[in-house]
């Protein structure tokens, strides 16, 4: 869904008054009707709305929709009008664009403020027919992902979200290190926000509700909407921020767990905001087992993993093998990249957090727990483990690594039910990722100037391309019917995805039962996990002996 914004001095109708008729505003109103004529397919949804402040209530709501969501701003390209001198005056083309790189980092929204277009219609076409090269590229799953990776924000200027422009919008040397939170984003009211507008909420009833949810293993990010895992990620966090005496204002946290919650894509299967939750709930349960007096460090580890993916583009390191970006010169390419991005967000967001993880000779916990959640480290970890026979033996490092890493994977520790739905969800990435394997298989590297228009013209497999073109929300949409049957029933799952016993008694084998069972011989209390494991493998191996 792509959205055209008109904002302006419009009245509540919508229709220009009298008093602009004849200005320039009106002027660009009836080019881009003109040229949008052209572009039949380009805008599915027009909206006048008067002001920056209404644009963002509108963007950050949709957002916050219901999965699966058309409304995500990712899965399609949407393009605001304004003019600067006289609808917004404190947002040139330069700050909007700023705003909605620090704020709103993963959406494909473009800009174009009027009082400094020429208003020839040829301008307003050039404009569209860019966008509509950049629909392309959000439609097609293999073009997409190697545009994530692969484009320089610089090369050519696009709509579509990159690594590189998300890493940039916080590492721009021309930039000081904390910058205030714009009044325009701070005026926010965020917890209306996230209330439907006739929903009575008592304050004390929601966190007791949310806080239960969270404290069982039973725990589904799968089963709740955006608004429901950001509540999660509130109440628990103020929980423990209190807790380790760390306040936060509730607003604050609100807009700091939203800003996370737009750093990831909401349009990925497996890496988004679910798992992200997921993750800072497991970390959190585990820290109860392992480290329960410890309140600053449960605090800490729990924005760790609410970090921990975060801009992840549902690929690997070993794709980004012949990039040469800047992203690459770290050898945990994303971790590095999920560490930088959240990092520079809490500092924006939580300066007292950052200043405790930074502080002094103490380990920045943050830092070395995300890096830990890196798989090509994952048998030191065991190796760690085995030597050691109690708590006391491991190095502060050594123990919070070990528990980041350890909620990274635990999807596959959680009852048969939840563990099945997420080993679907990684299957499917996993498909993602063997399309783009292929694509660079022919005869295309990427690199940063790589055009991909040209790509798909000369690529040997356009077959495959084809085949993945316009397909995430149609996908979205049938995995969530799929994942939220009445009766969720694995068997019905395996009848359209035979191949996810296979990799998960892969990765139960090969990963996680050897570092859960080590983990519960040192920590006998969460022998739970690795018990579950095995019985979520023996019902996939059972599986596997009926498809022969
Ligand atoms: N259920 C699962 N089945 C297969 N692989 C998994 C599963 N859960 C996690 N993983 C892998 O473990 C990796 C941990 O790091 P990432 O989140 O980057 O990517 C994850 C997947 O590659």
């Amino acid at each position: 869904m792509s959205t055209l914004f008109l904002i302006g001095n419009v009245d509540i109708t919508g229709t220009a008054t009298e008093s602009n008729k004849n200005d320039d505003f009106t002027t660009m109103l009836s080019a881009l009707e003109d040229t949008t004529t052209n572009y039949d397919n380009l805008f599915q949804r027009k909206l006048i709305l008067p002001d920056l402040d209404s644009l963002l209530w509108r963007i950050y709501s949709d957002r916050l929709l219901p999965l699966p969501n058309n409304l995500n701003y990712e899965t399609g390209i949407s393009l605001v009008v304004y003019h600067s001198d006289k609808i917004l005056p404190q947002m040139n083309i330069r700050q909007m664009n700023h705003l909605f790189k620090q704020y709103f980092a993963t959406l494909n929204i473009c800009f174009i403020d009027i009082s400094i277009m020429d208003n020839s219609t040829n301008n307003y076409m050039n404009i569209l027919h860019d966008i509509q090269d950049d629909l392309a590229i959000t439609r097609n799953r293999v073009l997409k992902m190697n545009h994530w990776m692969n484009h320089s924000a610089t090369s050519c200027s696009s709509s579509v979200y990159s690594m590189m422009r998300q890493f940039n919008a916080y590492n721009d040397v021309s930039i000081k290190d904390r910058e205030p939170i714009p009044r325009v984003i701070r005026n926010i009211d965020f917890q209306r926000l996230l209330t439907q507008p006739d929903e009575l909420i008592l304050e004390n009833d929601e966190e007791k509700k949310y806080l239960d949810l969270l404290s069982t293993w039973n725990f589904s990010a799968l089963n709740l909407n955006t608004i429901e895992l950001i509540k999660c990620g509130f109440y628990l966090i103020r929980k423990l921020s209190k807790l380790a005496n760390v306040p936060i204002t509730d607003n604050k946290l609100y807009l700091l767990l939203i800003t996370v919650e737009l750093s990831y894509h909401q349009i990925n299967k497996f890496h988004n905001f679910r798992h992200c939750i997921d993750v800072m709930q497991a970390c959190w349960q585990i820290c109860e087992y392992i480290i329960p007096e410890n309140h600053m460090t449960k605090l800490l580890l729990a924005l760790a993993a609410t970090g921990h993916d975060i801009g992840h583009p549902g690929t690997n390191n070993s794709l980004f093998i012949n990039s040469n970006n800047e992203l690459t010169k770290n050898t945990s390419i994303l971790e590095s990249f999920h560490y930088n991005i959240f990092n520079h967000i809490l500092g924006n967001h939580w300066s007292k957090i950052n200043s405790i993880t930074t502080a002094g000779s103490t380990n920045n916990l943050i830092e070395k727990g995300i890096l830990a959640t890196d798989m090509s480290l994952h048998s030191s970890y065991v190796e760690i483990l085995t030597q050691k026979k109690d708590k006391s033996e491991f190095t502060m490092t050594e123990l919070i690594s070990i528990i980041v890493k350890a909620a990274d994977i635990s999807n596959v520790t959680r009852p048969l039910n939840i563990s099945a739905k997420w080993a679907l969800l990684i299957t499917l990435e996993f498909g993602d990722c063997a399309l783009l394997q292929n694509f660079y298989k022919g005869e295309n590297n990427p690199n940063n100037d790589v055009n991909c228009f040209e790509l798909l013209k000369t690529h040997p497999c356009k077959e495959h391309l084809t085949k993945a073109d316009n397909i995430d929300m149609d996908t979205e949409i049938e995995i969530y019917e799929l994942l939220h049957q009445m009766n969720f029933d694995i068997d019905n799952l395996l009848k359209k995805y035979p191949m996810i016993p296979n990799g998960q008694i892969f990765f139960i084998d090969t990963f996680a039962y050897k570092f859960f069972n080590k983990l519960s011989e040192v920590f006998p209390n969460l022998k739970f996990l690795v018990d579950t494991i095995v019985e979520n493998k023996n019902y996939w191996v059972q599986k596997k002996e009926e498809q022969k």
